[in-house]
């Protein structure tokens, strides 16, 4: 077999696969462009994100509720007991979640923080309100401190 040049076998890849080594760099830089390509297809997600977005979704599922059985829903249980029980309820998961946040339970202020959404959302349905008209009253005061509307607003002449 005629010899080789040596710049000429540095670019011959099937010599290249011989040698240990330097077939591991190559098979290297051969599967880069492979694994880009999984890179940049995302996973597909198996179950929703967890944002702020599940109000929403809830909020649909509990206006979907109403009038439902109240044996396998309950939503439909809670609307179909009326807007003292549902407000009694809301109190009641507002108290166990400032109890929580008092004692610094953090695990437990999770889930009741969850609790008092749900029923804030049972109450909402019941009152006829939507989600977006909480959102809108939220984003007509971002950015306006609290103390600066506090200090705004008319005082009253009776007040001591
Ligand atoms: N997020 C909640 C949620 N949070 C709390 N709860 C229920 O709220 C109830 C609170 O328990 P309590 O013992 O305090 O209330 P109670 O059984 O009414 O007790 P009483 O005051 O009547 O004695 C429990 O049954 C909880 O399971 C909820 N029930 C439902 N949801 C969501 O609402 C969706 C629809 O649920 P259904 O309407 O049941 O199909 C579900 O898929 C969930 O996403």
């Amino acid at each position: 077999m005629p010899k080789i040049p040596k710049t000429m076998r540095k670019n011959d890849d099937t010599k290249a696969a011989g040698k240990k080594g330097v077939a591991k760099k190559t098979a290297r830089k051969k599967a880069a462009p492979a694994a880009a390509i999984v890179k940049a297809v995302p996973a597909l997600p198996t179950e929703p994100a967890a944002t702020a977005e599940i109000l929403d979704r809830l909020f649909n599922v509990v206006v979907s509720r109403k009038g439902t059985d109240p044996a396998v829903s309950h939503s439909a249980r809670l609307l179909s007991r009326g807007r003292r029980k549902i407000a009694q309820k809301f109190g009641e998961e507002a108290v166990e979640c400032l109890i929580e946040a008092v004692a610094g339970n953090t695990e437990e202020l999770i889930g009741e923080s969850a609790d008092v959404l749900y029923h804030l959302i049972v109450m909402w349905v019941d009152a006829g309100i939507h989600p977006s008209d909480v959102w809108a009253e939220l984003t007509r005061r971002e950015g306006t401190s609290g103390i600066a509307e506090k200090a705004a607003r008319p005082r009253d002449p009776l007040a001591v």
